[in-house]
């Protein structure tokens, strides 16, 4: 039996996504014990995050040859863009996050990182390119939320951040998102390696980010 194309992608970024979907930011959210701090600081840059994660939907949607993907890819930038969405603003009222901070906070490498392979993908005009990134993003996502310990921790601020990830529509979403990239990656397979590879350390980076910048960057208590 052959191993599927995603299969192999993730296989050959395998240290970085098990330090990934093991990270320490994992481990504390699952136990509702994250210095608030730390989850202000990541939830600041995930915020960013998800702007140019919309974006490059809007590339996989434009580039997709199907019609069914596109209308798969539509509805969840739906649900991306609300009940996702919604859960940032209330995540920062309960932290204590203001505008001001939300605004002036500076980009960490890694969210620069992942918006300049965000838009570098879009840019290729590949849909395999852009669905590399999504695929990265939300199957490492449902990797370690599917692992997370039950009962769920007692706050919305962590419990919700964990089911977002891992729900039935989440997961079928990670299962079509792996379907299309085994049907249209194996064509364009050094593009997809080059480009999976850099988004699974950029996952890596982008957790140690919120333990780090506790300067000019601090925020919250
Ligand atoms: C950095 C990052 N990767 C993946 C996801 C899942 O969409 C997210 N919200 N943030």
């Amino acid at each position: 039996m052959s191993a599927r194309f995603t299969d192999t992608l993730r296989e050959a970024a395998r240290d970085d996504w098990q330090a990934a979907s093991g990270h320490r930011f994992v481990t504390e959210l699952g136990a509702g014990t994250i210095a608030p701090r730390v989850m202000a600081r990541y939830l600041v840059q995930d915020h960013r995050f998800l702007d140019a994660f919309l974006a490059l939907l809007g590339a996989a949607m434009a580039g997709t040859d199907r019609f069914e993907a596109r209308l798969r890819l539509a509805r969840f930038a739906g649900a991306v863009a609300g009940e996702e969405n919604t859960y940032f603003e209330r995540a920062f009222a309960t932290l204590g996050v203001t505008s001001e901070t939300r605004r002036t906070a500076p980009d960490s490498d890694a969210t620069a990182g992942f918006q300049a392979i965000m838009r570098e993908a879009a840019a290729t005009r590949s849909y395999a390119a852009a669905l590399c990134v999504l695929t990265v993003a939300e199957w490492l996502y449902l990797d370690w939320a599917s692992k997370a310990p039950k009962p769920l921790p007692t706050s919305f601020v962590h419990a919700e951040w964990i089911t977002l990830h891992d729900n039935p529509d989440f997961r079928e979403f990670v299962a079509f998102l792996r379907g299309e990239l085994d049907r249209v990656g194996p064509a364009e397979a050094a593009l997809c390696q080059f480009f999976f590879g850099r988004a699974v350390a950029l996952e890596r980076r982008f957790f140690d980010a919120a333990y780090e910048g506790d300067g000019a960057a601090e925020i919250g208590r």
